[in-house]
C-alpha cells in the first residue's frame, strides 16, 4: 500500500520527498524533521521501484542508520534491509575491505582504534628520542588527523612550506617525521585508523577510476544526514560518487555544526551550491519536537551568533513549562538537585526513566551525577566514556582475535605476546623490535622465525607462540566467529587466568569475557548477517561509536546520560543540561577566539534543542577540578536565553542569606519532593557493577573516595607506618574508618 506523504509530512517536506531526480538540499533548523524527510525519502524511492541497492544514505552514528531502516522496513518491508545504511566509516570500511588489494592492502586489514594510534605515536616518539612531553601522542594524533581529513598526504605534508612553518613556530618541527613513520608503521601492520577509512577511500577513486565508475553505477542515489558536520575528505566521497547520476540530497542545520574542530567545514554547504547549480532547496520551519518555549529560547541563544544563515524556526506545539534553572554549591549538590528533580517528575508525572537524559560538556562530569543517581536508586546508562571495547580484558581479548585474522598488526602482537604471561621479558621484545626495524621485516615475521634473531632458549617461548597463533588462524577458516573466539579464549589461557582471579574486579573481568562471547554468539546467530567469520565480527565491533553502545547493554529503564556531542539528532522528553558555567561551558580551552565561541554556543544550541517538553539547567558555585576545590561562575550561556522563557526561582539566593549557598533552596526542593517508599530511596550504599578501584600511591588529604562496601568519604588524615600507609577517611554513611592503602580497594572519584 502506497504511503500517504501529505498526511505524513508537511507541504515542504513532502516537496523533499517527492523530488528524486537531480541534487537537493535542504538546510534548516533542529527538530524540523530533516531525518524525517531523509526516512520517507527512501522509502518513496523504493516504491517508486528503484532498487534497494543502489540507494546509499550516510548518518551520522549507526545507531541512526539502524533506526532509520527499521522506519522504513516498516512502511516498505524487508527490501528495506538492502539499501546501503551507515556511517562514512562504515560504509566505506565495507567497500575498502573488497578492493584492499588495489591499494596494497591485506584484505582482512586491522582497524585501530584511537587507543591504538595513540600508543604507537608514543611508540614512535619514543624511538625517534624526541621530547615526549612536546610531542604528546594526543596532540601528534590531532595534527595528522587534521592532515588527512584535508587530504594532505605524508609527502605533502613533509614539502609544504606553510606547515613547515607553522610547525616550527609551534616548536614542533618533527610532526611530519613521525606523520611519515607512523603510516609506514601502520601500513606494514596492516592497520588503518579511522580517519584513513576515509583518506584511503579518496586514494582508491582517485587512482582506480574503474573502481570509481563501478560505484557511480551502484550508488544512484546518495543521501547524508547531519552535512554540516562532514569534513573535506567526506564531502570528496560523495562528490565523486554522485558526480556522474547527480542524485544527491543533503541534510543538516548550519547552526548545530559542533565538529569544526575535528576538521568539519561548514563550507561543504557552500561548496555544495556551486557544485550543483541546478540544485533545488527546501526550506523546513516548523518545529515539531519541542515545545513553544523551548523553541524560542534556543531561538534566542543562536540569534547572538554571527556566522549563520538566517533561518526562522517556530514550533505549532504547546507553550510548555518554563525553562528551569538550578543553582548548587558544589558539583556534588547539583547531582543531587538534578536527581531530586528526576525523580519528582518521573513519579509525579508518571514517567520513565527512558524519557530523561543528562547532558554535560565533559565526560568527567559523569562522576557527581552518577553519585547521586546511584543514592536514589535510579538507573542509568553513559553513553561515551570509557565504553565496553575499551575495557582492558575485553582489549587483550579482541587482540588476540585481531592478531589471528592480521599477523601483521603490530599493536595486537605487543599487546599479548607475554599476556598472560608466557616468559617472554620486555628486554626480549625490545630485542625483537630492533630486529626487525633492522632487517626491514614485520615485527611477526620476527616472532614467527625468532631462533633467526635470538638464542634457542630465548626463541623457543617465541615460536611456541606463534605457533599457538597460527593455528588460531586455520580454526578462523574453518569455523565460525563464536567458536573460534572461544577456542582463543581458552587457550591462550586468558580464562584461566581471570577466573583465578577471586577479586570483585577480577571477577567482573571474568564476565566481561563471557559477555563479549555472548555478543559474539548473538553475531553469529543473527539471520540477517551473512558473513559469520572472525573477520567480520571484528569490523563490526571496531566500528562501534560512542552512541551506539546506547543499545549494547540495554538495562532496561534508565536514564541517559551523554555529552552533547553525542546527543546530536537525539530526542528526549526531560532534557537536564548541567555544568552551565564559565570555563566548562564554553569550555575554556575552546574560547579563544570569536569563531571558537560560536561553536561553543552552536552546541548549546544543540543540547536545548533536544528537549521535547521540559530542559532544566544547573550550575555549581563550586566544582572539584584536578583535585582542587574552585570556584564558579554561572554561564554567560545562562543570560544570552531571553528571560520570559526561564523560570529562576529555583536558583534565586535565598533572600539574606548572604552566603550565597544553596542551603535553603535545596530544602525547597526537598519539600517538593514525594515522601520516597523507603524501599526505593535506600539511604544503603549500593557498588556498582563495574567498580574498579584507582591506583592509590599518589592519594591526598581531602579527596573524594569510593568504597564498594563503605560508599563514599573523604579522606581527612594520611599516616605512614612500617612503610605502609594507612588512610583515615570519614564515610559518608559509615563514619570513619581507618584503611591500610596497599589492601583497600579505593575509587578516587576527584
Ligand atoms: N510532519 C511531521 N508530522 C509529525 N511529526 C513530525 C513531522 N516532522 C517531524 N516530526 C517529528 O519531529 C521530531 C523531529 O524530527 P527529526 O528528528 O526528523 O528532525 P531533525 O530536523 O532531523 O532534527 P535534528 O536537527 O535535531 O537532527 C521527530 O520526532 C519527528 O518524527
Ligand atoms: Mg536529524
Amino acid at each position: 500500500m502506497a504511503l500517504d506523504y501529505q498526511k505524513l509530512l508537511n507541504p515542504s517536506q513532502a516537496a523533499a520527498v517527492m523530488q528524486i531526480d537531480g541534487p537537493c538540499m535542504i538546510i534548516a533548523g533542529a527538530g524540523s524533521g530533516k531525518t524525517r524527510v531523509l526516512t520517507y525519502r527512501i522509502a518513496n524511492l523504493l516504491e517508486q521501484g528503484v532498487d534497494p541497492f543502489n540507494i546509499l544514505a550516510l548518518t551520522f552514528t549507526n545507531k541512526a542508520a539502524k533506526e532509520m531502516r527499521a522506519r522504513i522496513e516498516k512502511v516498505v518491508g524487508p527490501e528495506a534491509k538492502n539499501v546501503w545504511m551507515g556511517t562514512f566509516h562504515s560504509i566505506f570500511a565495507r567497500i575498502l575491505r573488497s578492493e584492499a588489494d588495489k591499494i596494497g592492502y591485506p584484505r582482512h586489514f586491522t582497524i585501530y582504534d584511537t587507543q591504538d594510534s595513540k600508543t604507537l605515536l608514543g611508540q614512535i616518539v619514543k624511538e625517534m628520542d624526541l621530547d615526549d612531553k612536546l610531542y604528546k601522542p594526543n596532540m601528534v594524533l590531532g595534527r595528522i588527523s587534521a592532515a588527512k581529513n584535508k587530504l594532505i598526504s605524508v609527502e605533502q605534508y613533509l614539502q609544504d612550506p606553510v606547515i613547515k612553518q607553522d610547525d616550527e613556530a609551534a616548536l614542533r618541527p618533527k610532526i611530519g617525521a613521525i606523520y611519515q613513520q607512523y603510516a609506514l608503521r601502520c601500513f606494514k601492520a596492516g592497520a588503518m585508523d579511522f580517519d584513513d577509512l576515509l583518506f584511503n577511500t579518496n586514494v582508491l577513486f582517485k587512482n582506480h577510476v574503474d573502481v570509481l565508475n563501478k560505484y557511480q553505477n551502484i550508488f544512484k542515489f546518495v543521501m547524508v544526514d547531519e552535512y554540516q558536520d562532514t569534513n573535506y575528505s567526506q564531502y570528496l566521497i560523495t562528490r565523486k560518487l554522485a558526480a556522474k547520476e547527480r542524485n544527491i540530497c543533503v541534510v543538516g542545520d548550519d547552526a548545530q555544526s559542533i565538529y569544526a574542530f575535528r576538521g568539519a567545514d561548514i563550507t561543504n554547504i557552500l561548496n555544495f551550491e556551486k557544485d550543483y547549480p541546478e540544485l533545488q532547496v527546501f526550506k523546513l520551519e516548523q518545529n515539531y519536537r519541542s515545545t513553544k518555549n523551548i523553541v524560542k529560547a534556543a531561538n534566542s541563544v543562536i540569534k547572538n551568533n554571527k556566522a549563520q544563515l538566517r533561518k526562522d524556526v517556530f514550533s505549532e506545539n504547546e507553550e510548555g513549562t518554563l525553562i528551569e534553572v538550578l543553582k548548587a554549591s558544589s558539583d556534588n549538590e547539583e547531582g543531587k538537585l538534578v536527581a531530586n528533580s528526576i525523580y519528582e517528575d518521573k513519579m509525579n508525572q508518571h514517567l520513565s526513566y527512558e524519557n530523561f537524559a543528562i547532558l554535560y560538556r565533559t565526560n568527567a562530569q559523569s562522576r557527581a551525577m552518577e553519585e547521586a543517581l546511584r543514592k536514589l536508586n535510579i538507573k542509568y546508562k553513559i553513553i561515551g566514556g570509557l565504553s565496553f571495547y575499551q575495557r582492558k580484558e575485553i582489549k587483550d581479548l579482541v587482540a588476540y582475535l585481531r592478531l589471528t585474522v592480521n599477523h601483521n598488526d603490530e599493536q595486537a602482537l605487543r599487546r599479548v605476546i607475554n599476556y598472560p604471561k608466557r616468559g617472554i621479558g620486555d628486554t626480549t621484545i625490545s630485542k625483537l623490535i630492533n630486529s626487525a626495524e633492522e632487517s626491514n621485516h614485520t615485527l611477526w615475521e620476527v616472532v614467527s622465525n625468532a631462533n633467526s634473531f635470538l638464542n634457542t632458549r630465548i626463541a623457543n617461548p617465541i615460536e611456541t607462540f606463534a605457533e599457538q597463533i597460527k593455528s588460531y588462524a586455520v580454526l578462523a577458516g574453518k569455523e565460525d566467529a563464536f567458536e573460534a573466539a572461544k577456542f582463543i579464549a581458552k587457550n591462550s589461557g586468558m580464562v584461566e587466568e581471570l577466573y583465578s582471579d577471586k577479586s570483585i574486579e577480577g571477577l567482573s573481568r571474568y564476565e566481561n569475557i563471557q559477555e563479549l562471547l555472548n555478543g559474539v554468539k548473538a553475531f553469529v546467530e543473527d539471520p540477517e548477517r551473512e558473513e559469520k567469520s572472525l573477520a567480520a565480527f571484528l569490523q563490526d565491533i571496531a566500528l562501534v561509536t560512542d552512541t551506539d553502545l546506547k543499545d549494547a547493554k540495554d538495562e532496561g529503564e534508565s536514564v541517559t546520560l551523554m555529552t552533547i556531542h553525542s546527543a546530536k539528532g537525539l530526542e528526549f522528553r526531560n532534557v537536564y543540561i548541567v555544568g552551565m558555567e564559565e570555563n566548562l561551558f564554553p569550555s575554556q580551552m575552546m574560547i579563544t577566539s570569536r569563531a571558537d565561541l560560536e561553536e561553543e554556543r552552536r552546541l548549546f544550541y544543540v543540547a536545548i534543542t533536544r528537549a521535547e517538553k521540559k530542559l532544566t539547567l544547573s550550575y555549581a558555585t563550586s566544582r572539584y577540578q584536578w583535585g582542587n576545590l574552585r570556584s564558579c561562575e554561572k554561564s554567560r550561556f545562562l543570560d544570552e536565553i531571553d528571560p520570559q522563557y526561564v523560570d529562576f526561582k529555583f536558583a534565586a539566593s535565598p533572600a539574606g542569606s548572604g552566603d550565597g549557598t544553596f542551603g535553603h533552596v535545596l530544602e525547597r526542593r526537598s519539600n517538593l519532593l514525594p515522601t520516597p517508599p523507603r524501599k526505593t530511596v535506600a539511604t544503603k550504599y549500593v557498588a556498582p557493577a563495574d567498580f574498579k578501584p584507582s591506583d592509590t600511591s599518589n592519594l591526598q588529604t581531602g579527596q573524594r573516595v569510593e568504597h564498594p562496601k563503605f560508599g563514599f568519604g573523604a579522606v581527612t588524615k594520611l599516616e605512614k607506618q612500617d612503610g605502609s600507609v594507612k588512610a583515615i577517611i570519614q564515610f559518608e554513611e559509615v563514619g570513619e574508618k581507618t584503611l591500610l592503602l596497599s589492601f583497600a580497594k579505593l575509587r578516587v572519584v576527584s
